[in-house]
């Protein structure tokens, strides 16, 4: 098969049929930087994750997966991280929903005190709950650049007006199921971001969905708005790299150090526990 494109953790091919395949590995990233060290099983958690969330979602709106079978002439290592997907006529947006208010969006809210163009009240802190949970779309960043914020007069601009309205809709539909479900397992969404395309003219759900990935997941019983939260997933590899221990200096912009064992068992125990607590499902 044909090598599309390589994200920070998820690789794409093209199919002989015209099918894409996307492939999880067990990287993960922190503080912008691609880890050497993999998390075993880390692909194949989320990927089975974002299936179950696809299924879940399927009454809001149809999803682009295919088969989870793998292609022939396939590594046999891929089985159980390789996904399928129907070819889509991708929108350059990136669908976020935001129902906390942290990272890039509290940048720009203690700039201006909006988020995309969205008013927001005074006094909101790092990790406050917002009073409605809100559409932040931003531009598809080229490779290394940082996705842009756009208003939703943008969206317009760029989709129309009528797949405007269905991208937000969508987008925070799948937000507040997500969010919803969550939060009664003691998992926070802080904010999430999908890929929508069209095929014949149908809005589909891309890429994955409701990861820790392509969302913020913090433990709801350590939530405290004025301060980062933790991650649910990724705290343990973010304090070991600014401990005394790993010896790096984010600011450096050196590459990171390999992780030791017990940071990587630790991880692995957190996307196992995210995929049964959000599932109910056993991962063994
Ligand atoms: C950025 C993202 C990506 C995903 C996985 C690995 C590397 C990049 N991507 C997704 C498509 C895409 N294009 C056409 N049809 C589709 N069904 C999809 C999907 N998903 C193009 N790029």
């Amino acid at each position: 098969m044909k090598h599309l494109h390589s994200g920070k953790v998820r690789d794409l091919y093209e199919l002989p049929g015209g099918e894409l395949l996307i492939v999880a590995r067990d990287s993960i990233s922190a503080y912008d930087h691609v880890l050497d060290t993999p998390i075993p099983d880390k692909g194949r958690i989320l990927t089975q994750l974002s299936l179950w969330w696809f299924e879940r979602l399927a009454d809001v709106v149809p999803n682009h997966v295919v088969s989870t079978d793998l292609p022939d002439g396939s590594p046999a290592e891929w089985e159980g991280r390789a996904v399928v997907v129907r070819r889509l006529d991708m929108i350059p947006v990136e669908c976020v929903a935001r129902g906390y208010l942290t990272g890039g969006g509290l940048k720009d809210y203690r700039k201006s005190g909006a988020v995309c163009g969205i008013v927001l009240p005074e006094g909101l802190e790092d990790g406050s709950r917002l009073p409605e949970p809100i559409f932040t779309p931003t531009t598809k960043a080229a490779v290394g650049g940082h996705d842009q914020p756009m208003t939703y007069q943008d969206v317009e601009q760029l989709a129309g007006a009528g797949l405007a309205s269905r991208l937000r809709d969508i987008t925070m539909e799948v937000y507040r199921r997500g969010a919803e479900l969550a939060l009664e397992r003691g998992v926070i969404v802080a904010d999430t971001k999908i890929e929508l395309g069209l095929r014949e003219g149908e809005l589909v759900l891309g890429d994955e969905v409701l990861t820790p990935d392509s969302s913020r997941f913090w433990p709801a019983d350590d939530w405290e708005p004025g301060r980062s939260q933790k991650s649910f997933d990724k705290q343990f590899v973010r304090d070991w790299l600014v401990s005394p221990e790993s010896g790096w200096d984010p600011a450096s912009g050196t590459a990171p150090p390999a992780l030791p064992a017990h940071i990587v068992e630790q991880t692995r125990a957190k996307y196992v526990e995210a995929y049964e607590r959000l599932t109910g499902r056993s991962w063994a």
